[in-house]
């Protein structure tokens, strides 16, 4: 797979800057595909990512983003019931995407039931089967190369020991290249059931948005150190590319050791 982009990143001084040209990014996107295709394909995560899009929330995006043009979709799902407050769907639900007009059917959510029965494996396959079926539809383009499907833009974050998604540090998911979703029985961060996009999926997406705040134990500096300074490829983060752009929001804690 073209592997395009080179690594591009950005600091913010403050938690606002950082929120504010979160939201800038994600509405500049979002703007130019709507214009060129009609619709916005969006990939979201869990964590603080869905507190750091506030902005998009507030004026002039709120009313000027066209939401009704937005497909929404989630690079990695905890296997919970909708409902758990574990569920990424609800963080971003609660959050974020109830406050905006963005319609019912463009939202795809893990599998409720396969979810709330605690099937991580038939939760992948069922995802799978719903990116594919969108392809089919020509909601999803396909890869330049044919295999993968192809989002407008990732958001993600990255966790303190550099795991992107639900892809972790020494574990084979990293290294799935025929499937689009794989899951996970026991994952290091909690909870251990969840499922993920792969990493050929994720890098296939035309943009992709890495969003990292540290929590000022140094644990995110020095994965982002490990990433910028010495390309450490132990570290599922330092993979992620994108077929446009690769860009990294930093805070001043997360860059400290650059
Ligand atoms: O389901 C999850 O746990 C997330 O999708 C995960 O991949 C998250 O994005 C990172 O762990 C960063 O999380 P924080 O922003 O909370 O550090």
């Amino acid at each position: 797979m073209a592997e395009t982009t080179q690594r591009k990143r950005e600091v913010f001084a403050t938690k606002n800057e950082f929120s504010v040209a979160m939201a800038k990014y994600t509405a500049h996107l979002s703007a130019k595909f709507c214009k060129e295709k009609g619709i916005f394909t969006v990939v979201l995560s869990g964590g603080g990512l869905i507190d750091w899009l506030c902005k998009l929330l507030e004026s002039p995006y709120k009313d000027s983003v066209e939401w009704s043009k937005w497909h929404v979709f989630w690079v990695d799902e905890r296997v919970c019931s909708h409902e758990d407050p574990d569920s990424n769907y609800k963080l971003a639900m609660d959050g974020f995407i109830s406050k905006v007009g963005i319609p019912k059917e463009n939202i795809y959510a893990i599998d409720k039931q396969c979810a709330a029965d605690g099937d991580a494996e038939r939760c992948a396959t069922l995802y799978e089967e719903c990116l594919r079926n969108l392809v089919k539809e020509k909601i999803l383009p396909l890869s330049p190369n044919g295999q993968y499907p192809q989002f407008d833009l990732q958001l993600q974050g990255m966790g303190p020991d550099g795991h992107m998604a639900s892809l972790f540090p020494k574990r084979p998911q990293i290294n799935e290249t025929d499937k689009w979703v794989t899951h996970i029985t026991d994952s290091p961060k909690p909870p251990p059931r969840r499922i993920t996009m792969t990493l050929p999926v994720i890098n296939s997406s035309l943009y992709n948005l890495m969003a990292v705040c540290d929590d000022n134990t140094d644990q995110c500096a020095r994965s982002i150190a490990g990433i910028f300074k010495n390309n450490n490829l132990d570290l599922p983060a330092a993979h992620l590319t994108a077929q446009v752009e690769t860009m990294w929001y930093l805070d001043k804690a997360a860059a400290s050791l650059l």
